[in-house]
């Protein structure tokens, strides 16, 4: 345990703790490095001479093995200094209760129909209800969709904070988001007609809300009595359109009240201008504006972060985060404190593996041994100050203020004319936004840029992992969804590596070896697939023409071989149950590994090469949050959901098969004593091939029994079933 604590009134906000067994992991991780070692010496002392059978493939598996074990080397640099934080929120309160700074928490929309106003809403309102003093919190919307239902939604939600807020703070509710709240048991314990009310009115909103969704427009005359409205006319769309500000709650007002009479806090829709000849940059545009519109109006020194379907599920979160900033002996090294991502629609066993459990378990708190995380975009609290490119220095201390300090005398309609012009596509022209001011542009992961170059400028992190989740976010519910998010983090991962923000070079000297190594092997997600694909072919194809590629079993090169196979996947396994998942939910895991790798990573990692190339262009695909009804009783079955001719799809089938027929094939020999060069020197080559076609499992039922929905389109199939045919026969009767 840390001693960082010098008595009585200098205690103190915050303490860090080593992970534990950290000496024995040491150890073992030495083991396996010499494993891997004994591979290499294998491989490259083993080389089939010149005419010799089997020469390429010896070559592209020694290459293969290199790049694993050296990749391997990277990854140490998560599990070698885990570091956990905890915070001490009743001596802030003690201390700074009457001076706590103010904030200003972004949330993020892009598109109504993927992200349902009523989802977007329930973020708002979880933020808005915080326990932190509502004169000193202001909540932003932005909606790049420029959508006025999601606009009508923040209206109708404004009114009902009126009552939520209040009704939060009297029954200590827990989580504050409406939906999440009414549909968890915890709802169940406040037998209170003030709960049957509240209900009442979240539903009736909800009901006006989604009717106006359905019918695309919105109902009555009530609410088109708002000046906000008028901003939308006949011309405007998604693409082209001015910019729209409103200042829906007004914190300066003296009656913008709860029912209770309390202050609410700040609420602001804000719809950038967007016009097609402009890029807009995606989120990082969208933040950029919103630091600056917001500097305006509350200049909050801390800034909160949030995709729009991540709700706040812990109303201290803002308080643990001021733990870090506001410590009076380390706060000032810490730009920014993130929070893991979690996700409340997991299932069992975690088919998609997309609760992300092993970053957010332990290579977090290894890279917060190092210097701190990454910042991955949400749940991310950021001092505004390091956003807009300050540099640290060890003399300037932030001086937190309680106070706005640029106060204004303006009516909230002068206030919006005057700050609007700061969301206008022309305001960035020949600034530094974008370039060393705000979120980092050209870069489809400019959260993990944005923190990197952060980080280069002397910052340290925190992250920060409380029992009680501080974020739940929506997870994909489908396997193509998945796969191209992977993709867009890959390539924008790859592309940071080949940037001028590289962590490899630019980074060198300005944060410490062991974060450049984390930050690499993210980096490196891509280029790994090059390495899988092989080693996921390759054997395979020579196993069908009995050629061998490993040692024989009574062989002691044997030995590494098992050794690094077994210690790796069993410390793989015990590291997962450790983070508190289940064994088939390993399995799981394992899965989508090898599918990432030959799917999402390798066209990440084309894309990045042409992209270089001048090819093709960064983009954003926003994730969808919206699944159909039978598309979520599958997710809920845990099976997994093919159903469209997605072309990364072909390859997975391609592979699939690909072994399948090798396993057959080579098993059909055996049995019927046909022979294939002796068992023992084709034992690992066969067991590899096995292992594959066992984890694609759920693939050959998808390709030819499944009969649901969710089944692998025919179009597939077959192209699938041709390809990998085709491709063992040229290997055994061509080459
Ligand atoms: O042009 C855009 C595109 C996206 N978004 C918002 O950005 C957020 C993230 O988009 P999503 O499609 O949900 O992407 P994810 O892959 O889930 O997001 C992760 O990865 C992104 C970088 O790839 C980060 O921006 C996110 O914060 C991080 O949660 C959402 O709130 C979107 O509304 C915008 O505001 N404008
Ligand atoms: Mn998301």
């Amino acid at each position: 345990m840390g001693n960082n604590e010098h008595g009585i009134g200098n205690l103190r906000l915050f303490e860090t703790r080593r992970g534990k067994g950290r000496i024995i992991y040491r150890l073992f991780a030495a083991s396996v490095f010499v494993g891997i070692l004994l591979i290499w010496v294998y491989r490259a002392s083993h080389i089939p001479r010149y005419g010799e059978e089997g020469r390429l493939g010896w070559f592209g598996l020694l290459g293969a093995e290199l790049w694993f074990g050296l990749y391997w080397v990277l990854t140490q640099s998560l599990r070698w200094n885990r570091t956990y934080r905890f915070t001490f929120k009743d001596r802030l309160s003690q201390r700074y209760e009457n001076d706590l700074p103010r904030i200003d928490i972004f949330v993020c929309t892009a598109d109504p129909d993927i992200e349902p106003p009523m989802m977007v809403i329930n973020t708002v309102l979880s933020v808005m209800a915080y326990d932190y003093p509502p004169e000193k919190m202001a909540v932003y919307l932005s909606d790049d969709g420029g959508s006025y239902l999601t606009f009508y939604a923040l209206l109708e939600a404004s009114i009902f904070s009126q009552h939520w807020v209040p009704f939060c703070k009297k029954f200590n509710v827990e989580p504050r988001s409406p939906a999440a709240y009414f549909s968890s048991d915890s709802c169940n314990t406040i037998k209170d007609k003030e709960l049957a009310t509240v209900k009442k009115l979240y539903e009736e909103m909800e009901n006006r809300i989604t009717t106006a969704v359905k019918l695309g427009g919105i109902p009555g005359d009530v609410d088109l009595n708002h000046k906000g409205f008028s901003q939308w006319n006949s011309s405007s769309s998604r693409r082209d359109h001015d910019t729209i500000l409103q200042i829906l709650i007004d914190g300066r007002d003296p009656n913008a009240k709860d029912i209770e009479g309390c202050a609410l806090p700040t609420l602001v829709y804000l719809a950038r201008e967007k016009r097609p000849q402009y890029p807009h940059n995606f989120k990082a545009g969208a933040m950029n504006a919103l630091i600056r519109v917001s500097s305006e109006i509350s200049n909050g020194q801390v800034i909160l972060n949030v995709d729009c379907d991540m709700y706040s599920n812990n109303s201290c979160s803002v308080r643990d985060a001021l733990c870090f900033f506001m410590d009076e002996e380390k706060g000032h090294e810490i730009a920014y404190v993130q929070f893991p991502q979690n996700y409340e629609n997991i299932t069992k066993n975690d088919v998609y593996s997309s609760s992300l459990r092993l970053i957010s378990e332990v290579e977090f708190h290894g890279l917060d041994g190092y210097g701190g995380p990454l910042y991955i975009g949400t749940g991310c609290f950021h001092r505004r100050d390091t956003l807009c490119g300050m540099e640290f220095s060890k003399e300037n201390r932030t001086r937190w203020r309680s106070e706005n300090d640029k106060p204004t005398k303006e009516s909230a309609d002068e206030l919006e004319t005057r700050v609007k012009d700061l969301a206008s596509c022309a305001y960035e022209r020949n600034t530094q936004w974008g370039k060393e001011m705000g979120l980092r542009y050209g870069c489809p992961v400019e959260d993990v840029i944005t923190g990197l170059s952060i980080q280069c400028l002397g910052w340290k992190s925190v992250y920060y992992n409380p029992t009680r989740n501080g974020f739940l976010g929506v997870a994909s519910t489908s396997l193509d969804i998945t796969l191209l998010q992977h993709k867009r983090w890959s390539e924008g991962d790859l592309l940071i590596l080949l940037s001028r923000y590289s962590p490899a070079w630019y980074g060198l000297g300005k944060i410490s070896p062991g974060l450049q190594m984390g930050y690499c092997t993210y980096c490196l997600w891509a280029p790994n697939s090059l390495a899988t694909v092989f080693y996921s072919m390759v054997p395979s194809l020579y196993l069908l023409r009995g050629i061998s590629l490993f040692p024989q079993v009574s062989s002691p090169w044997f030995l590494p071989f098992a050794y690094v196979l077994i210690a790796k996947y069993a410390y793989s396994l015990a590291e997962f149950l450790w983070s508190g998942g289940t064994i088939l939910g390993w399995w799981n895991d394992q899965r989508i590994w090898l599918f990432k790798r030959t799917t999402s990573y390798l066209f990440a990692f084309v894309d990045a090469m042409l992209g270089l190339l001048g090819y093709s262009e960064t983009s954003f695909i926003v994730t969808n949050k919206v699944t159909d009804p039978d598309v979520s009783q599958r997710y809920e079955q845990e099976m997994m959901e093919f159903r469209t001719s997605f072309p990364m799809f072909t390859i997975l089938a391609t592979l699939a098969m690909l072994n399948l027929i090798s396993l057959v094939w080579v098993t059909k020999r055996v049995v019927t004593g046909s022979g294939v060069g002796g068992f023992d020197s084709m034992a690992l080559q066969y067991i590899l091939c096995g292992v594959l076609v066992l984890i694609n499992l759920p693939l050959y039922s998808a390709l030819f029994f499944r009969n649901d929905k969710g089944k692998m389109p025919s179009s597939i199939t077959a192209k699938s079933v041709f390809l990998a045919v085709s491709i063992c026969t040229c290997s055994m009767y061509l080459y």
